[in-house]
């Protein structure tokens, strides 16, 4: 997909995360941001004017139609994110998708497809599998620096008192924090092994409608076994240990580096001497930078169709209060 001149982004929704995104497109070399949508003229006339976009647009359909756009950036709440991705394949337009891909593996192996069959390239914005630490993680495990993996633990969470009307806190825009954080710490899970679970047992506690924690337990085939945990009602956390039968590598901020730290991590061996790291990163520029390049895509791909069918599993769990098997 190596245009010369770049390619042009259209950005579909203008909430929270759209302010960063942008300015992350914005600077990354060969995207620029040609045009964004909203429901309403007026609020994309605001938005656009506010971050030097030349064109608003009312209605995400009319964005998907114009000539000016290669590539959208779908930054809606989960519900919405196949129905979008399906109209942008459809226009041949290459897709940025927010996470959580959607919300159900139905709905994200189709968003797939989709794309597939349009020869369109997709991705979904989860910018922390792009950092370069997150490299260096992969490497270490396919070195086996840690020894023999047997235990990963996740946890992502805020503290946090919604605003009525928070997509979070409507089930039918998909909100809940197992697919808004399960996401991360499941996502994670995924990237260690590599693989899906064979089993997985969750539990979850409801308030305003919606799961505001959840805690699971995953076992896969070699051994490995997993517990994740995700909410919005601690205080922030974004951290992983992977424990290997040599030593352990803790991070305690996988999704995104604390403000104005460099991101960091720590392998500790089994006498407690702790080798501590540090990275540069550029996460959503690297990531914006792959899906507009012929990099290929599948292993990613694969990464997030994963995802999602694991917090099916978790929710199928949930529902029938017992472990589910899952069918490979
Ligand atoms: N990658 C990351 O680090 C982050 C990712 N996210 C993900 O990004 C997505 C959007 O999150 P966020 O920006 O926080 O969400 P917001 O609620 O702030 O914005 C969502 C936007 O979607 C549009 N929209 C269309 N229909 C609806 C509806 N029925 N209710 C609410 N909004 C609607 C609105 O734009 P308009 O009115 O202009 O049409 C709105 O501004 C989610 O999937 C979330 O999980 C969120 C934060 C961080
Ligand atoms: O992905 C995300 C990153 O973290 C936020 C909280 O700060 C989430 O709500 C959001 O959806």
């Amino acid at each position: 997909m190596n245009h010369t001149p770049p390619t042009r982004f259209g950005v579909i929704g203008t909430g929270r995360i759209t302010r960063r995104l942008i300015a992350d497109l914005q600077s990354t070399d060969g995207a620029e941001v040609t045009a964004i949508a909203s429901r309403t003229a007026e609020r994309a006339r605001w938005y656009a004017d506010q971050h030097g976009i030349a064109a608003a647009v009312e209605g995400y359909a009319s964005l998907l139609d114009r000539d000016d756009v290669d590539a959208v950036y779908i930054a809606l709440p989960p519900s919405m994110h196949a129905e979008w991705t399906l109209a942008a394949a459809n226009a041949k337009k290459h897709v940025l998708c927010e996470k959580p891909l959607s919300i159900s593996p139905a709905e994200s192996n189709e968003m797939d497809r989709a794309c597939q069959f349009n020869s369109v390239r997709w991705l979904d914005a989860t910018g922390w599998l792009h950092h370069e630490r997150t490299e260096a993680f992969s490497k270490w495990f396919e070195e086996q620096r840690l020894g023999k993996i047997g235990h990963i633990s996740a946890s992502v969470s805020f503290y946090q008192p919604f605003q009525t009307g928070d997509h979070r806190l409507d089930p039918v825009l998909g909100g809940g924090c197992l697919l808004d954080l399960g996401w991360y710490s499941v996502g994670l899970i995924r990237l260690v092994t590599g693989q899906l679970p064979t089993a997985v047992f969750a539990d979850q506690i409801i308030r305003q409608g919606v799961s505001q924690r959840v805690t699971a337990m995953m076992w896969f085939d070699d051994g490995i076994t997993a517990t994740v945990s995700c909410g919005y009602d601690t205080a922030t956390r974004k951290w992983f240990e992977v424990a290997g039968d040599q030593s352990s590598l803790v991070c305690d901020d996988f999704t995104r580096p604390w403000t104005d730290r460099p991101a960091r991590c720590w392998i500790h061996d089994a006498a407690g001497t702790v080798e501590p790291f540090s990275f540069a990163g550029d996460q959503e520029r690297r990531m914006i930078g792959k899906l507009i390049s012929d990099e290929p895509l599948e292993e990613l791909q694969k990464q997030a169709l994963d995802t999602q069918r694991i917090l099916a599993a978790m929710e199928a769990s949930i529902e029938a209060s017992e472990k589910v098997v899952l069918e490979t």
